[in-house]
């Protein structure tokens, strides 16, 4: 079997890499970072080490590295052949992928390849592969829209494992949590004769997108910006501290509310999902920056993203989401030199009206909301000064 994966970054390496090849699957990594590529063409394996006691040690070998940047042409002939497509990019990336996608499924078609294969998106984001398939779509004509919607499926997935920016010797050896999920939407797939051990299939994957982006990640950034604003540089310094811990605790405490009145939840299997969560990140064996968390914040000011959305859906159903607001003042004054988002966002704070920038970057429609951000965003500055 043979599996095409964008992205060769810390949680390709370290967590899909590991699960394709513990399945037996041949990978081609696709990145731009030719340091990672050729190190991957050249070896054509990597040790991933796990951030816990002993240290363990897992092999994965069968890899090897294609450069799209220099040779798209060797990634649409992987394409056409493989048996499964996967990224690990970021949100933001996955549009420039989509036009090497759509030549791939354009060869397929040319070929006469009628297996069917599955595009899977593994990103921090609700309907990932939906929004993938939307912009591969953009690059193909009729018949290979015709033959996409036969062949070509795009089930949207949920991924969990904590794996923070590496500093080895070595490119490739990454150290990452033990913790691992991987979550599939089963009715989205075309192939179906290929389930992956230690993946979990599920027929409809919307409640575990939320439960995972809404605890872990709005957790996770929850403990970020509430540490950059209170002067930490990583998430396990930041959790030492009560304010955080309390911080991070309400804003769990929200989100778990919405997914109990939402998706019926349990509360006390919400309540132990939420304590391993807060454990996993006060993880003594990981390094975890801020930066690295709290990165690309307009993106994570997003409507569907992991404090908008719980806020509007807490709203609508008249239940509490102040801890969540709050916090959200903050993400506004997250101010790093290294990160592109944090820099345009404090531009435009200088350059425009604090309402029309919580419009342009949240999305908002509903005043009554757009004032409370405004006014959250205020008090956060006044009391940070
Ligand atoms: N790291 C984690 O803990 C974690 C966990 C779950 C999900 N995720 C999600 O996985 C995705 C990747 O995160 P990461 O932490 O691995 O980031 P990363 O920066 O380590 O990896 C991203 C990789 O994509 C590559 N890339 C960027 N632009 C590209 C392009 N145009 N073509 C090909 N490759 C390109 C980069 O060179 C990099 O190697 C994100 O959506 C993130 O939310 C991360
Ligand atoms: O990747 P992001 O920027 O969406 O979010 C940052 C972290 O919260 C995230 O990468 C977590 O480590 C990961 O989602 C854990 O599964």
């Amino acid at each position: 079997m043979q599996a095409v994966h964008f992205g060769a970054g810390n949680i390709g390496r370290g967590f899909i890499g590991e699960t394709l090849a513990s399945n037996g699957f041949e990978i081609h990594f696709v990145d731009v970072n030719s340091t990672i590529i050729d190190a991957l063409d050249q070896r054509h394996e990597y040790d991933i080490e796990l951030a816990a006691e002993g240290h363990k040690k897992i092999h994965v070998a069968n890899v090897d590295g294609i450069n799209n940047k220099d040779n798209p042409d060797k990634v649409v002939a992987a394409i056409e052949n493989t048996d499964m497509v996967t990224t690990a990019i970021g949100p933001k990336i996955l549009p420039f992928i989509a036009d090497l996608i759509a030549k791939g499924i354009s060869a397929r078609l040319a070929n006469n390849n009628t297996q069917p294969l599955d595009v899977i998106a593994c990103e921090n984001m609700i309907g990932g592969s939906q929004f993938l398939k939307g912009e591969v779509y953009k690059h193909l004509n009729d018949a290979d829209k015709q033959f996409a919607d036969e062949y070509i499926g795009f089930p949207n997935a949920a991924v969990d494992r904590i794996v923070p920016i590496q500093h080895h010797e070595d490119p490739l050896a990454v150290s990452v949590e033990p913790f691992k999920e991987w979550v599939i939407d089963e009715s989205q797939m075309k192939r179906h004769d290929i389930k992956l051990d230690s993946v979990v299939y599920v027929p409809d994957l919307e409640p575990y997108i939320e439960r995972k982006l809404f605890s872990v990640n709005s957790g996770h950034a929850t403990v970020a910006y509430t540490g950059e604003y209170l002067g930490y540089k990583t998430i396990g310094d930041a959790i030492k501290d009560e304010k955080v811990l309390k911080q991070l605790k309400g804003a769990l405490s929200e989100t778990g509310d919405l997914l109990i009145h939402k998706w019926h939840f349990k509360p006390d299997e919400l309540k132990a999902y939420q304590e391993k969560i807060i454990s996993r990140f006060q993880n003594p064996y990981i390094s975890d920056d801020i930066l690295r968390v709290g990165r690309t914040p307009i993106r994570k000011l997003g409507y569907d993203e992991r404090f908008i959305r719980p806020i509007r859906e807490l709203k609508d159903r008249n239940l509490d989401y102040s801890v969540l607001l709050d916090t959200v003042g903050m993400i506004f004054t997250f101010d790093e030199p290294k990160d592109s988002e944090s820099v345009e966002l404090q531009k435009l704070l200088k350059e425009k009206p604090l309402v029309d920038v919580v419009k342009q970057v949240t999305g908002l429609k509903d005043q009554g909301l757009i004032d409370e951000v405004v006014a959250s965003v205020e008090n956060k500055i006044k009391t940070q000064a």
